[in-house]
Parts: C-alpha cells; structure tokens; sequence
C-alpha cells in the first residue's frame, strides 16, 4: 500500500485530485473527507494542509507527498522533490509600499513579515541583512497597513493581490515554486510502487502537453515532414494504397500543433488531424 498526501485546501488542493483523477486514481467526493482508501490502486490517500505535508513525509509517517516547492523548502523537513507537476506556479517575493526600500541590501534594521519565515530568513542571512522576521499564517500584505512589518515576503502568482493593496515588488524572486511530489530523502529509489505511481503521473504531463497528429503525405516529401514531426522517439510511417502516399502518426507539443499543421499543409501534407491523448506510458 502507498501511503500519499495530498493538498486537502489552498491554490494546490483542486489541481492535485484533478490530476490524480486523470490518472486513474480515486478521489475524494466530499471535502471534509481526510482519509481514502483506494484498494483498486493499493493506494491510501492523506488530504493534509499543504504546509504539514512536508512534515510527515519528511518523518517517513508517509511514503510521499504533493506540495509546494516552498511549503518544502520552508519546512526544514528530510524531505526532497522528485518529480514537478506543472501547476500551483509562483514566485515567493518581496514588496513593500511604492515610496519604501527599493533593494534586499537596504532592509537592515526593518522588519519583514511573511509566512514563509524559514526560507526568507535564509535569504536575508545569505544577502548579509540583519532584519527582523515576523511569521504571519496569511494575507501579510495587510501587514504593511497596520504597522507590523515595512517589507513583506509572499506568494505572487498573477501580482493582482500585492498591486491591491497598493505595494510594489522588490528585487528578483526569493524563489520559484511550483507543485512537486515530494519523499523522505533517504528512501530506497527503486520502489516498485513509488515509480509506478511516478510513471501515472508522468503519463499526466505528456498527455496534457501532446496531440496526436496524423497526416498523409507524398513519399518524396516524408523525409521534410518528419523533420517537422520527430515525436518522442520515432514517428510511424505506414503505406498507404497508392503508393506514391505514406501515412504518418506522431505526438506533437499541443501549443506547436497549429503552426506545425500550417507548415506541413505547405510541404503537402493533407488529411492532417491532431487527436487529444487521453492517458499515456513514455
Ligand atoms: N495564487 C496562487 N497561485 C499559485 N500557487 C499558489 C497561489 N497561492 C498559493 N500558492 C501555492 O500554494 C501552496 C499553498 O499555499 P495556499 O495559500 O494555497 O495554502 P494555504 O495558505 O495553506 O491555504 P489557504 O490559502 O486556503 O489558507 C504554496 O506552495 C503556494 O506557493
Ligand atoms: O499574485 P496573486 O495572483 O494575487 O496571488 C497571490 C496571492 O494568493 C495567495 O493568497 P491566498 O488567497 O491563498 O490567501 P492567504 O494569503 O491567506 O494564504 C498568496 O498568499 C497571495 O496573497
Ligand atoms: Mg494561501
């Protein structure tokens, strides 16, 4: 049995099932669900608070987790990633009001709030700047406003919260998260269940990532057609009944797929479908 935790609330929380659904794994219909046992799969599912998570995979309570980048780095924990899931991207930064400190060198002797205080005392420490670090659970740009903190450190997905609250951003990102599968670091790499698990979701990004395209094309031209479509590894070239025509299936970048039709229509392709994949072993 793989014991995995997941987001059960927050930015993470509707990505994560919405994945593990796509890759065939049981989720929860109802959210104050905090246990599910998948048996079909040998799988049990943990819905924990994104920032614990680290803590118990970190601990070895469970074999892996679904996290946040920074929820990880933040926790200290003996956990590590080992896969990146695509979704839940942003930065962690600093901002402060537009007539403030305008670099990470200037905040000695103020104060930063942040819910991130492991990773930005880090920071601070590695810049030389002796501030103040005041950890804050949430909404710490309201922070600034009432006095507790000059500077904040926090998440900017889209920055619609930060230019709200009338701050501006300073300096380059603290760091770059994303949604990340995460175990304890000392755990055997080669566990059956653990990759099968890994190659499921691995099968998840190509399939959101590629179409299917298939075209026929005339067998003198094939040769510059491939070039344009070169799949993963090798495209499919099958006769067709006349035999001047060949028929070639390869998997294509979805967000290439409309220019590489526009292209291959102009090399002589006809026939061109891009089909969606819907599950996928590479
Ligand atoms: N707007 C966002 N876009 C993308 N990722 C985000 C966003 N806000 C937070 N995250 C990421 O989600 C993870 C958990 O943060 P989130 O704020 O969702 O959890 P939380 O604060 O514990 O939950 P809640 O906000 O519901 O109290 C972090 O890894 C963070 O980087
Ligand atoms: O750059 P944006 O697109 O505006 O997104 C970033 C905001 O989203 C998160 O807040 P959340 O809604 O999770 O509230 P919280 O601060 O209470 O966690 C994060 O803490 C930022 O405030
Ligand atoms: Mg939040």
């Amino acid at each position: 049995m793989l014991r995995i935790a997941v987001p059960n609330k927050g930015a993470l929380a509707e990505p994560a099932s919405a994945m593990l659904q796509e890759a065939g794994y049981r989720q929860r219909k109802d959210r104050r669900e905090l246990v599910l046992m998948d048996s079909d799969n040998q799988v049990e599912f943990f819905f924990l608070r994104p920032r614990d998570i680290a803590v118990y995979v970190g601990s070895g309570k469970l074999d892996i987790g679904i996290t946040g980048r920074d929820l990880l780095l933040d926790s200290g924990s003996e956990a590590e990633e080992i896969m990146q899931l695509g979704f839940g991207a942003s930065t962690l930064r600093y901002a402060t009001r537009p007539d403030g400190v305008r670099d990470v060198s200037g905040f000695s002797g103020l104060t930063v709030a942040t819910s991130f205080a492991g990773v930005v005392g880090k920071h601070l420490a590695d810049h030389g700047v002796n501030a103040s670090v005041v950890s804050l659970d949430g909404a710490v740009e309201t922070a600034i406003q009432l006095g507790v903190a000059e500077v904040i450190a926090d998440v900017v997905e889209t920055g619609t919260t930060l230019r709200q609250a009338g701050l501006e951003i300073i300096g380059e990102p603290i760091l770059r998260s994303e949604a990340v599968v995460i175990r304890r670091h000392d755990a055997p790499g080669d566990d059956p269940k653990v990759r099968q698990f890994l190659r499921r979701m691995q099968g998840v990004l190509v399939a959101r990532r590629y179409v299917m395209m298939d075209y026929d094309i005339r067998a003198e031209a094939v040769e510059r057609a491939v070039a344009l479509t070169p799949g993963l590894e090798s495209p499919t070239v099958s006769p067709l009944h006349d035999r001047g025509w060949v028929a070639v299936r390869s998997m294509v970048p979805t967000e290439d797929a409309q220019r590489i039709m526009d292209d291959l229509y102009d090399l002589g392709a006809r026939a061109i479908l891009t089909t969606t994949i819907h599950a996928c072993r590479i």
